[in-house]
């Protein structure tokens, strides 16, 4: 029997019509600082898609598009007039940076209340001490797609194939919050179908085109492709998603599944830091 789709886009818009919703009871909109710099194609689509979802949400939108030869300490000092800033609820570096530019010393300097993405060394340290914080937005995306179709993760077996700081770590840790048990794969787990067809839960984060076959789904269980690759034959993710909609028992498709999640935890990021900069204000 075909595996039930899960549908991202569906998920996506009742979330972002929560979070209008919240905006609303607010006494002033919350304000999306968005940095895009440079003219990469892809980041110009994200980051437009962002800010039109924003204002959708009633936001403020509070865009800068800096040039692709920026200097690293003229970034430095945006970041840093943007944590000083009242008017700046949420700061979004949008990434890759073009080569010269290192990220890792601009994303540690975001004010951690203002960290939307959920990548600052403080709210990766929130998240692992259950603290309240702002999580990185895939792999909560990744869990409301789960709630929103009753998938039990309490007790479940869930498998994360994937290490990255931006995806995979955080996606376990936000499982293992939930009292799943967690098993996390990468390039040097040995036989890597085994182990995933242990899960009850699959989540896909390698970055690699197809690697999840249905030799490596269990029966039944619901497999999270956070893949995107583009290639001749169009969009793929890590999943094989003919064969494996033959095992599993859901699955989301690329596109339509946790791309638009991504965006939409964006913006349920932005209020949740309203609220954090409420508290201590
Ligand atoms: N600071 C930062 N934060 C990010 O969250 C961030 C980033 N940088 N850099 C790039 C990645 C990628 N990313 C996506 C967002 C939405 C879709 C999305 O909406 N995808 C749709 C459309 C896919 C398409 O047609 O291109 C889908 O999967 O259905 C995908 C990918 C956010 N990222």
């Amino acid at each position: 029997m075909a595996a039930e789709i899960i549908d991202g886009k569906a998920v996506a818009l009742a979330v972002r019509e929560a979070v209008a919703a919240d905006v609303a009871t607010l006494e002033r909109p919350p304000g999306l600082a968005t940095l895009l710099v440079g003219d990469d194609p892809a980041s110009a689509i994200y980051v437009a898609n962002k800010r039109k979802q924003c204002e959708a949400a009633g936001m403020r939108d509070l865009h800068q598009h800096l040039p692709g030869d920026i200097a690293q300490d003229e970034l430095a000092a945006i970041v840093e007039a943007l944590n000083a800033d009242p008017d700046v609820t949420g700061i979004l570096l949008q990434l890759p940076l073009p080569d010269h530019l290192d990220a890792a010393p601009l994303i540690a300097s975001i004010h951690p209340d203002k960290d939307v993405d959920g990548l600052t060394e403080v709210s990766a340290g929130r998240l692992v001490l259950g603290k309240p914080g702002l999580r990185p937005c895939t792999p909560s995306g990744v869990i409301e797609l789960l709630d929103a179709y009753g998938v039990q993760i309490e007790g479940a077996e869930a498998v994360v194939v994937g290490r990255s700081d931006l995806v995979g770590k955080p996606q376990a840790q936000l499982l293992l919050a939930r009292n799943a048990t967690v098993t996390m794969c990468h390039s040097r787990t040995r036989d890597l179908p085994s182990v995933c067809r242990r899960a009850d839960i699959l989540v896909a984060a390698a970055g690699v085109p197809r690697l999840i076959g249905p030799d490596s789904v269990k029966p039944g269980a619901t497999v999270i492709d956070v893949g995107m690759h583009r290639t001749d034959e169009g969009l793929c993710g890590d999943v094989d998603f003919d064969a494996v909609s033959e095992v599993a028992g859901r699955i989301t498709p690329v596109p339509g599944g946790v791309g638009p999640m991504t965006i939409a935890m964006l913006l349920r990021n932005t209020v949740t830091a309203a609220q954090l900069a409420a508290v201590t204000a």
